[in-house]
This record gives C-alpha cells, sequence and structure tokens, in this order.
C-alpha cells in the first residue's frame, strides 16, 4: 500500500474583515484535499450562518465545560467573545492527508506554534484601513457599534504579523486566493514531506 502523506496544518489570521473566510471558502471550492475546521464560539449566529457548518455555537457554560475537559486545542477571547479549535477537528484529518486550516487570530496561532512548530501561519492585510472598514460595512452582518470595536483591535491583530511565515496582502481577490494556493502547494512539495511517499522512485533512481 502506498505511504499516505500527511497532511499539513495551516493558520489564517486577519484583522476581522481581511477576508480570511472568504479565501479560505473559494480555496475549498479548488483543492478538494483542504479542509477548514469549524471552531467552537460563543458568539450569537450571524444571519445566514448555520451550527456546525460556519460555527459550533455554544453558551458561555458549555465552552467553559470543554476548556475543563481538555477539548481545546487552542482557545482565546476575542472581541468579548470565546473561540476555540477542538482536537477533534484536526487529527484524523491530518492523518489521512488532508490540510487543514484554522481561521484564529494571533493569540490561539501562538498556542498552536507551540503544540505543532511545523504549523504554517499566514497573515492577511487588507490593503487599507478604509478598505477593512468598508468590508466589514458591506458585509452587512454587525451593528455600528461592533464594526467600530473591530476596527480598534485591528490594530492589535496587525500589529502580531511578524509572527507569521507568511504575508499576503488581500487587495485584489483573484490575486491572493492565487497566492494563498501556492502556498498550500508548494508545502505539500516539501521535500521532508515525500522522502517516504517517494521512496520506491528515489530508490530506483539511486541504483
Ligand atoms: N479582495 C477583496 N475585495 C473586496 N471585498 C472583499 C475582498 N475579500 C473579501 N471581501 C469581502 O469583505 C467582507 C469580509 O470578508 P470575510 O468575511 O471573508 O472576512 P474575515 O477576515 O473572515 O472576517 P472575520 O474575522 O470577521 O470572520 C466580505 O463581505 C467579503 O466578501
Ligand atoms: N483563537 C481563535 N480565534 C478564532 C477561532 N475562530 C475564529 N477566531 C477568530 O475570531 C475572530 C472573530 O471571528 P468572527 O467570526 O466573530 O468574525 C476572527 O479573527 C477569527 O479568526 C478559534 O477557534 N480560535
Amino acid at each position: 500500500m502506498p505511504h499516505q502523506n500527511r497532511g499539513n496544518l495551516f493558520i489564517l489570521s486577519a484583522p476581522s474583515g481581511a477576508g480570511k473566510s472568504s479565501l479560505i471558502k473559494a480555496l475549498l471550492e479548488r483543492q478538494d484535499k483542504v479542509r477548514v475546521s469549524v471552531s467552537h464560539t460563543t458568539r450569537a449566529p450571524r444571519p445566514g450562518e448555520n451550527n456546525g457548518e460556519h460555527y459550533h455555537f455554544v453558551s458561555v457554560d458549555e465552552f467553559k465545560t470543554l476548556i475543563n475537559q481538555n477539548d481545546f486545542f487552542e482557545w482565546a477571547q476575542v472581541f468579548d467573545n470565546y473561540y476555540g479549535t477542538s482536537k477533534q477537528a484536526i487529527e484524523a484529518q491530518l492523518a489521512a492527508g488532508i490540510d487543514v486550516f484554522l481561521d484564529i487570530d494571533w493569540q490561539g496561532a501562538r498556542q498552536v506554534r507551540e503544540l505543532m512548530p511545523e504549523v504554517k501561519t499566514i497573515f492577511i492585510l487588507p490593503p487599507s484601513k478604509q478598505a477593512l472598514e468598508e468590508r466589514l460595512n458591506s458585509r452587512g452582518q454587525d451593528s455600528q457599534e461592533v464594526i467600530a470595536s473591530r476596527m480598534e483591535q485591528a490594530k492589535s491583530e496587525c500589529s502580531h504579523y511578524n509572527e507569521f511565515d507568511y504575508l499576503l496582502v488581500n487587495d485584489d481577490f483573484a490575486t491572493a486566493l492565487n497566492e494563498l494556493e501556492h502556498i498550500v502547494v508548494a508545502a505539500r512539495l516539501e521535500l521532508k514531506k515525500q522522502q517516504l511517499s517517494q521512496h520506491a522512485l528515489i530508490a530506483e533512481l539511486l541504483k
């Protein structure tokens, strides 16, 4: 039976509204061996968000129970709500050769780096503050108060850009998507990923 390469784990972080979810959704339409981890959150669902698809929506008590049960790979408080990635969401997929994306903030990214130093981390910048605010407004799902608070928090999120491996500017969407796809494809081609799967070929060529 041929060796199954383990999938890669990616983190996509950015200020809210920079386009993480849109980029991941578009990438999933292009790459069939990529999945996104569905986080747990105590935030209320936005119109059109479905439980189990966009998030697992839970109460604060339920979230705290999951913390106490040690069910989270990482978790953080972001904008007055709790968000976390369950361990269950990741390991089986990676073992099956699927690349997994985590759409998480810088605090979660730090925790994952500690646990899995091989994680590949990508930070997305919006092309300007004005564009970011326009995107939050055009999404049409948050109140003006929430948008003002997210614009304020954007500075703090952006200040962590230099902790990441890759930096993308999501100005033209198609360009940013191509760049993201290149990172995913290049990671699969790393020598250390292929040494086992290409072992027979390499042995033959070195005879
Ligand atoms: N390159 C782009 N040009 C113009 N609009 C964009 C671009 N990328 C994303 N958008 C739009 O910006 C809005 C915010 O995008 P999205 O919801 O993907 O952001 P996000 O980073 O996932 O936000 P959050 O962290 O709050 O979940 C959406 O309405 C999306 O369609
Ligand atoms: N540390 C974590 N951060 C997460 C997780 N899931 C989402 N997030 C981040 O929260 C903000 C806000 O998201 P929104 O859906 O309310 O707009 C954003 O920066 C996400 O990346 C998680 O599991 N862990």
